[in-house]
Parts: C-alpha cells; sequence; structure tokens
C-alpha cells in the first residue's frame, strides 16, 4: 500500500476509536454506568418495583433457576424466594450463585442453593439434577434462563462462536428440561417449565444470528412439549422479554451505550424494562395462579417488536403542521 493510503487508513481507524470513545465517555457522563434513560411517555409508564403476588404464593415449592445468579435470573429467584420458593440457581460461577444465595436468603430469610453446572455439558446437567434433588427433592418451578451471546457480524463467527451460543441457549435449555421432565414423569410429580427467550426469535436478528436460532430453536421446543407432557402434569411457557439492563446483557450487545438511545426511541413505552418486572411476570407464570397457562409465548417489551414492525411508525415524527400539509396533498388526489 503506498505511504499516503497507509497513512489516511490509520487516521480513519484512529477516528473510528475515538468517536466510539468519545460516545462511550458522554453516555456515561450522562447517565452514569447503571442509570435508566427514559422518554418523556416513560412517565405514563411507571414501573412497580414490588412482589405482585400474595406473599405464601410459594410456600413449599421448589424453584431451579439456571443462570440465577446475576441479571434477570437473580431478579427472578429473588422474587420468587421472597414468596416462600425454595431456591437453587445453577451456572458455571460457583462463587457469583454463593454470592447472590447468601445475599437473597438473608434477605426473605428462605434457603437459597447455589449448584455449579455448566449446562452444554448434558453429564453435568445429570449430576447438577442429583445434587438438586439431595438438596430439595425435584422443583415444582424450572426457569430456563441461562443465555450467551454477543453481537458479531455473521461473516466474523466462527464454527466453534456458533456452537458455544447454541450450546448453551439451545442445547442447554434442552439437556435441563429433558433431564428434569424424565425424573418428574418417573416421581409421577408436575412442573413449570418457564423458558427466557427474546423478541427477536421470533423475527430473527442480523449479528446475533446465533442466538436468533437457538431461541427459536427453544420456542419450539418448549411449544412441541406443552403438548405433548401436558398428560404428565408439566405446563410449558415462554417469556420474550425486550431491552432489561444487565451487565451480561448491555457489555456484549451495546458495549459503547451507543444503540441504548435508539432502543428507548422505539419504545412507545419509553423506557427500558426492570429486572422487578419480569421478576414478577416470572413469577406468575410459574405460579399456580396460572395453571391454566401451557403454550404461550408472551411478549414483554414495552411495545418495541409492533413499533419494529408497522411500516408506517415512523411517521410518529411528523409535526400537527406537516400532518395539514400531508393531508391537503393527500386530499388533492384524484384518481389513480
Ligand atoms: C442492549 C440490547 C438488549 C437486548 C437484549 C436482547 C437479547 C439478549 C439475549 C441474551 O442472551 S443477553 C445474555 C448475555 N449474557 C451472556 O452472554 C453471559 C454469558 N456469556 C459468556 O460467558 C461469554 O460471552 C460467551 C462467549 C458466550 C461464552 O464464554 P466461553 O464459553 O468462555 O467462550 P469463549 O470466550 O471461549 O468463546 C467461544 C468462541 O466464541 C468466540 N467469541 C467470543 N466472543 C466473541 C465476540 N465478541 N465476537 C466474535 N467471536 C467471539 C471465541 O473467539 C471462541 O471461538 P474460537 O473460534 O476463537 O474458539
Ligand atoms: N437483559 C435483556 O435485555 C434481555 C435478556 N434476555 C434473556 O434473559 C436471560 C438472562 O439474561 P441477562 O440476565 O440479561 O444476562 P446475564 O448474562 O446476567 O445472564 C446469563 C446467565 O447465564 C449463565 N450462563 C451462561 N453460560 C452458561 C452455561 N454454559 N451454563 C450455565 N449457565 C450459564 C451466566 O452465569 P455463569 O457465567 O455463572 O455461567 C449468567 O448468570 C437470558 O436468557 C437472555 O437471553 C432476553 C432478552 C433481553
Amino acid at each position: 500500500m503506498p505511504d499516503t493510503r497507509k497513512r489516511s487508513s490509520i487516521w480513519l481507524q484512529f477516528k473510528d476509536f475515538f468517536f466510539v470513545l468519545v460516545l462511550s465517555l458522554s453516555q456515561f457522563r450522562l447517565h452514569g454506568s447503571t442509570g435508566l434513560r427514559s422518554g418523556s411517555q416513560a412517565n405514563f409508564f411507571p414501573p412497580l418495583e414490588d412482589a405482585m403476588l400474595p406473599s405464601g404464593s410459594f410456600n413449599n415449592r421448589m424453584a431451579l433457576i439456571t443462570g440465577g445468579g446475576t441479571g434477570l435470573g437473580r431478579a427472578m429467584t429473588a422474587t420468587l424466594s421472597q414468596l416462600g420458593a425454595q431456591c437453587i440457581i445453577a451456572s458455571r460461577k460457583l462463587d457469583v450463585l454463593q454470592r447472590t444465595a447468601e445475599e437473597i436468603s438473608s434477605q426473605t430469610g428462605n434457603k437459597v442453593h447455589a449448584v455449579q453446572c455448566d449446562v452444554r455439558d448434558p453429564q453435568a446437567v445429570s449430576q447438577c439434577v442429583d445434587q438438586i434433588e439431595a438438596l430439595t427433592g425435584l422443583p415444582d418451578v424450572i426457569i430456563n434462563n441461562a443465555a450467551g451471546n454477543f453481537v458479531c457480524p455473521s461473516e466474523r463467527l466462527s464454527p466453534n462462536a456458533w456452537k458455544t451460543i447454541t450450546d448453551i441457549v439451545l442445547n442447554g435449555t434442552a439437556f435441563v428440561t429433558l433431564e428434569l421432565g424424565k425424573r418428574l414423569i418417573q416421581n409421577q410429580k408436575g412442573a413449570s417449565f418457564l423458558a427466557i427467550t427474546t423478541i427477536y426469535a421470533e423475527s430473527g436478528s442480523g449479528f446475533v444470528v446465533p442466538s436468533a436460532s437457538a431461541k427459536a430453536g427453544v420456542e419450539a421446543l418448549y411449544k412441541s412439549l406443552a403438548a405433548e407432557w401436558g398428560r404428565y402434569g408439566h405446563r410449558f411457557n415462554i417469556i420474550q422479554p425486550g431491552p432489561i439492563r444487565t451487565k451480561g446483557a448491555f457489555s456484549r450487545l451495546d458495549p459503547t451505550g451507543a444503540f441504548e438511545k435508539a432502543m428507548i426511541d422505539r419504545i412507545p413505552t419509553g423506557r427500558l424494562g426492570t429486572p422487578a418486572e419480569i421478576a414478577n411476570l416470572a413469577a406468575y407464570v410459574s405460579s399456580n395462579y396460572a395453571s391454566w397457562m401451557s403454550g404461550a409465548v408472551i411478549r414483554f417489551d414495552g411495545g418495541e417488536y409492533v413499533s419494529l414492525a408497522g411500516e408506517f411508525n415512523e411517521l410518529r415524527s411528523v409535526t400537527p403542521d406537516q400532518w395539514k400539509l400531508l393531508e391537503a396533498m393527500i386530499r388533492k388526489t384524484k384518481g389513480s
């Protein structure tokens, strides 16, 4: 490459890097590292953070939450524990699980157990279920929440990157569900299974293709088992969350923070969801108040999905004066 082109290419790369840096610093200054941004219409939709179900709704019930040490899984564990459940949280990082378990137990007075398990490994899943049986007996509530994801152009994905995400999300959910399902059937015990997917499981999405493919597979798995295993007392439901700030998701899907404003602008309720809100929904779906609910796919996204889907939704930015002009132009049209 000639010297001048090399210099200008290095300058372009530097400019890109500088742009991203300035962008992320300004996001940080504006909103802090964890602060929630929101549009003005968010005032109509305040998040309620307290537990919605009557206290004791999960007394004498055992709940397994995969990925329960962090983010949304942690919030679901806290709510179920507050409502009386004995919880088991399972994932790879035992120290994180133990810290979360202790914090939640000390707040709710109900025992939370931490069990190490890599859901990609069917043998590890079987051993984890042995451990759960010994600790609490088979669970009444199973929440498949563990996941892996990152944004990446598909042409940059290695076979192992594809395998890693699809193994955690699709195979991991299948291994946990089948292992517990079989043992519950053998013991003639019914249970509520809930899978946490995402709104793009339905639409597909570029730049998160392994996650989109695997989450779509999870939805097919849960809808199929809802039809097949109702006869054994099992219910299967799905929650598709829209964006809810967690370190795990946002650090891998919006590393600079630049994407967040665009997301909020297109969400009709003008804000992100909160972990406590999805925890309340998950608790309801997993509770006996929802004993007639099976095979349901619940989109929980502040309206983001329909906002992205409607061809004319961008017309929200047209002002009343501009509408007067547009209407006059349309009315003037005669014939085809
Ligand atoms: C802001 C938007 C909000 C809306 C959100 C909507 C949907 C969200 C869905 C979610 O699932 S969010 C949950 C996100 N949480 C997590 O991902 C937590 C767990 N994640 C992890 O542990 C890791 O990120 C990972 C990579 C999933 C698994 O870790 P590990 O098993 O240690 O894998 P490796 O680091 O060995 O990597 C395996 C393979 O993948 C390649 N790879 C890793 N990162 C990237 C990357 N950023 N881009 C491209 N490729 C990547 C890595 O190089 C390895 O492949 P090789 O071929 O090199 O072996
Ligand atoms: N936050 C959001 O905006 C959205 C989240 N979701 C979904 O919500 C769920 C929770 O995500 P969120 O809380 O945001 O992110 P987190 O990263 O906090 O949660 C993911 C959890 O999965 C666990 N995990 C990852 N790999 C494995 C593995 N191989 N075996 C066992 N556990 C594993 C992690 O624990 P460890 O590292 O200890 O293994 C972690 O606790 C996911 O299913 C995600 O797809 C969907 C849409 C939007």
